[in-house]
């Protein structure tokens, strides 16, 4: 088991840098192997949790997979590829496993998911994915535990997504890429990530246009080949180290954001929190007492669900109330709980959550419920008087690279254990 000890106090100061997107890095990796032969480069690799169980998934279904940690490299060569199974052991462990299906649909002609993991915050369904597959002609057999899907070559056609989900547009991208014909995808998704998997698969001969506008037009080709790509920075990895920064009254320099962080800036500086971009650096720091805050989710360019709960500790350490509105998924705040052991006041009626701030947070055991989560309860543990346990650390290192050495490096009291329990 993998438990972090944060003991609080500490103001963080000097330069973070930022791990490449775990929400970009997966969907390559599901990219990579649709390319039938060559070795494909992917560089700015975080090495995450998440990624160890790609590889590994990668390598379950016969590709060659390197990964080369200390230059954040993967290689992967997909000219093996020989099992449609995704074995449960391995595709429960994380989200991304849903992203190897379109390869095995085209290298394969069928995949078998024994099983779809990922952070559990609710219903999580995929029948976006799978309604999509069908439309392209492929046959989809769900059963209680195990999905069957087949195809013998897929067409394209018109596809609308309910809402624009993230990997359900990366899949019915991917599975369009070498679809006979066109496909048109209505309300897809416009995460920064999704328009990076499209550069990506627009470098390994897709046809793809529209990235970005909610309609997406890919004509299939033949053939996709291998090729070398850079990981955009991860938003999420920056947005929690700026809120490191802000809740502990310090000063740190991100390297490596490479982008806006967007709303999650705006919302920072409505609290009181200072962003100063200087050439490619982003300096955050924050010295007088923090604003309450209002925040409702949404897909990009709204507030993104995956920063909600780290803003949950932040508007804790806030001079008044804050309201959260939850809009993505219906089971995203176990965190609430676990702050209110160390001292928050954070009430919860269905998707809302007030938060009355600023009480004073203690150190005490708690538990990671999800990544975000568990990312926020290390925050919490930063401003908090004493220690702070935080147990099921593994989810946070399902999205988070070295963190306790990257926190450390700033100046905060951090270490990550493993245990028998
Ligand atoms: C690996 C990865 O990229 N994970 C991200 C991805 O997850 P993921 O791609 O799983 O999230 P989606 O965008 O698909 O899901 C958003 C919402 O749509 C619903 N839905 C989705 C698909 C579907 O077929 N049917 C359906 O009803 C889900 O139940 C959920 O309520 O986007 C989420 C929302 O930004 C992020 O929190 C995750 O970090
Ligand atoms: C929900 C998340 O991830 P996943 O979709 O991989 O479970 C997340 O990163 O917060």
């Amino acid at each position: 088991m993998v438990r972090y000890r944060v003991r609080g106090g500490n103001a963080l100061r000097g330069t973070a840098f930022i791990q490449g997107a775990k929400n970009a890095v997966l969907p390559m990796i599901g990219a990579a192997l649709l390319a039938p032969k060559g070795r494909t480069v992917l560089r700015n690799v975080p090495i995450i949790e998440d990624v160890r169980r790609a590889v590994e998934l990668a390598e379950a279904i016969g590709a060659y997979v390197e990964l080369h940690e200390s230059e954040r490299t993967l290689v992967i060569d997909a000219s093996k590829v020989n099992s449609p199974i995704l074995p449960a052991e391995i595709a429960r462990r994380f989200r991304g496993s849903v992203l190897f299906t379109p390869a095995l649909l085209h290298r394969l002609g069928e995949a078998i998911v024994e099983g779809v993991g990922g952070c559990n915050l609710g219903s999580r369904n995929l029948d976006f994915h799978y309604l999509g597959y069908k439309r392209l002609g492929a046959i989809v057999d769900e059963g209680e535990t195990v999905i069957h899907v087949k195809a013998s070559g897929l067409t394209g056609a018109t596809l609308y997504l309910d809402t624009p989900s993230h990997t359900g547009t990366e899949n019915l991208i991917m599975a369009a890429a070498l679809a006979k014909g066109t496909t048109v995808i209505e309300n897809a998704a416009l995460e920064p990530e999704v328009l990076d998997v499209i550069d990506m698969l627009t470098k390994m001969g897709a046809r793809i246009s529209g990235g970005g506008t909610g309609f997406i037009t890919v004509e299939g080709v033949e053939e996709l080949h291998a090729v070398e790509h850079t990981v955009m920075p991860d938003r999420l990895d920056a947005g929690v180290f700026a809120m490191a920064a802000a809740i502990t009254g310090g000063e740190v320099s991100l390297v490596g954001t490479g982008l806006d962080l967007g709303v999650v800036r705006y919302k920072l500086e409505q609290m009181g929190v200072e962003f100063h971009r200087q050439g490619a650096v982003l300096h955050v720091g924050c010295e007088g007492p923090l604003r309450p805050i209002n925040i409702i989710t949404d897909t990009y360019p709204g507030f993104a669900t995956d920063l909600q709960s780290p803003m949950m500790t932040v508007a804790a350490l806030a001079d008044g109330t804050s309201y959260i509105h939850e809009r993505i998924f219906d089971g995203r705040f176990a965190l609430a709980g676990e702050l209110n052991k160390m001292g928050a006041n954070v009430e919860v009626e269905g998707s809302r959550a007030v938060v009355r701030g600023r009480t004073p947070l203690t150190g005490t055991q708690v538990t990671a419920h999800d990544l975000r989560s568990g990312i926020a309860l290390v925050l919490a543990g930063l401003a908090a008087e004493g220690e702070t346990q935080i147990d099921s650390g593994y989810l946070i290192d399902r999205g988070h690279a070295h963190l306790a050495a990257r926190m450390r490096a700033l100046g905060a009291d951090i270490t990550r254990e493993i245990s028998e329990r």
